[in-house]
C-alpha cells in the first residue's frame, strides 16, 4: 500500500455529499475515497475482491464517516444495478462518481488478439459507461452531481497498449459529449489522466524504479504518488472545481512534455545545456 498523503483541503469540503470510488480498495481510488472522507464525504468503496475494499471502508469508519463497501465487477449490468440499490438504501442519494477501475496489459499490437482487445475495452470504457448510466439513472439526473474518469495520457497514442488507448480515447469522447447534454441537470464530468504513478497496480509491470527513471521522460525525474491524483479528483469533484466541466487534466510530470519541440539546442548550446533532474544525481 502506497502511504496516504497529507489531508490537503478544509475538512468540510464534502460534507453531506456522498460519493463512490470505483477500484477503491487500492492505489489512486483507495487515496481518493480515504481523502474525500477526510473533506467529510461518505463513500461507497466498490471493486471485485471483497478484502480491499472491506479494509478501505474500515479506515473510512474510523475517520468517523459512513462507509460501505459493495464488491462488484463494473462489466456485469446485474451486478452494478444491485449496487445501485444498495446505496439507495444506505444514503438516498449520491453526488460523486469516480471512474477509477480499470487495467490493462502490456502486449505488442501485433500479438494481441481479438478477445485480448475486447477485454480491455469492456473494462475501460463499457465498464465506465454502464457505471456512468446507472449512476445519472438512479441519482443525478434527479439532484445532479459530478463525475470523473481516471484515464491515461493517450492524446498522442500509446505504444505497447493499444486496447487501453483506444479504451481511454473513448472515455474521453463520451465525457465530453456528456458533459455537454447532461450540463442542464447539474451534473459535472471531468477527467485526470495520470502519467506513471506508484501504486501496487504498476507492480503488475516489469519496471525496475531506477530503470524507469532513467528511461522516463518525464522532467520532474520521479514517479508521481497517489495524493498527486487524489488532489485533482477532489478538486474537479468539489465545490472548488464548480466552473470545470468537459476537461481533462494531465497529472504526469511533465512525460509528455517531450512531445514539444526542443528548439533549445538549435538556439544556444552552451546557454541551454541540460541538467539531470536533482533525483537522478544520487
Ligand atoms: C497506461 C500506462 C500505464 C498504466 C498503468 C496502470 O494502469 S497500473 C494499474 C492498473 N491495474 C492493472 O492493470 C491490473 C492488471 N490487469 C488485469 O487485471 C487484466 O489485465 C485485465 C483487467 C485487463 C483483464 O482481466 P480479466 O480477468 O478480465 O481477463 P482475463 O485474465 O480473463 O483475460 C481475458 C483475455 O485478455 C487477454 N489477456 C489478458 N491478460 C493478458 C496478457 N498479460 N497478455 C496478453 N493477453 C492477455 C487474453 O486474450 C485473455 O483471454 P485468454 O487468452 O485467457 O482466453
Ligand atoms: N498507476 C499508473 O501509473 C496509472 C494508472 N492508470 C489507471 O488508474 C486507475 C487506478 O490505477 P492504480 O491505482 O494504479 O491501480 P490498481 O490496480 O491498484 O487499481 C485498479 C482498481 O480497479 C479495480 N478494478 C479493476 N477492474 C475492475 C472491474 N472490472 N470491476 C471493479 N473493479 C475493478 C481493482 O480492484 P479489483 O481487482 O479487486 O476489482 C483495483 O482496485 C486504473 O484505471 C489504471 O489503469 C492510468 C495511467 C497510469
Amino acid at each position: 500500500m502506497q502511504p496516504l498523503p497529507n489531508m490537503r483541503f478544509a475538512p468540510d469540503l464534502l460534507t453531506s455529499q456522498v460519493a463512490l470510488v470505483t477500484g477503491g480498495g487500492t492505489g489512486m481510488g483507495r487515496a481518493t475515497a480515504i481523502e474525500m472522507a477526510r473533506c467529510g464525504a461518505d463513500v461507497v468503496v466498490l471493486g471485485r475482491r471483497a478484502e480491499p475494499i472491506e479494509d478501505c471502508a474500515k479506515i473510512i469508519r474510523e475517520l468517523g464517516r459512513k462507509a460501505v463497501a459493495i464488491s462488484t465487477d463494473i462489466r456485469l449490468p446485474d451486478q452494478i444495478d444491485s449496487a445501485m440499490l444498495r446505496i439507495k438504501d444506505e444514503f438516498g442519494r449520491l453526488d460523486i462518481l469516480v471512474n477509477n477501475a480499470g487495467g490493462q496489459f502490456v502486449t505488442p499490437a501485433r500479438e494481441l488478439n481479438n478477445k485480448g482487445f475486447e477485454t480491455v475495452i469492456r473494462n475501460n470504457l463499457i465498464g465506465s459507461w454502464q457505471m456512468t448510466k446507472a449512476v445519472a439513472d438512479h441519482f443525478m439526473l434527479e439532484h445532479g452531481g459530478s463525475i470523473v474518469f481516471v484515464t491515461a495520457c493517450v492524446r498522442s497514442g500509446l505504444s505497447g497498449f493499444v486496447h487501453t488507448a483506444a479504451a481511454r480515447g473513448g472515455v474521453l469522447a463520451m465525457m465530453k459529449t456528456l458533459a455537454f447534454e447532461w450540463a442542464e441537470f447539474g451534473i459535472r464530468l471531468n477527467c485526470v489522466a495520470p502519467g506513471t504513478i506508484k501504486t501496487e497496480g504498476m507492480d503488475h509491470y516489469p519496471i525496475d524504479p531506477e530503470q524507469w527513471l532513467k528511461l522516463n521522460r518525464n522532467v520532474m525525474g520521479h514517479m508521481g504518488d497517489v495524493g498527486d491524483i487524489s488532489a485533482a479528483i477532489i478538486f474537479l469533484s468539489s465545490s472548488l472545481g464548480k466552473f470545470v466541466t468537459g476537461e481533462e487534466w494531465y497529472i504526469d510530470g511533465g512525460e509528455t512534455l517531450h512531445l514539444a519541440h526542443d528548439a533549445r539546442q538549435m538556439i544556444d548550446a552552451v546557454k541551454f545545456s541540460r541538467r539531470e533532474p536533482a533525483v537522478l544525481k544520487k
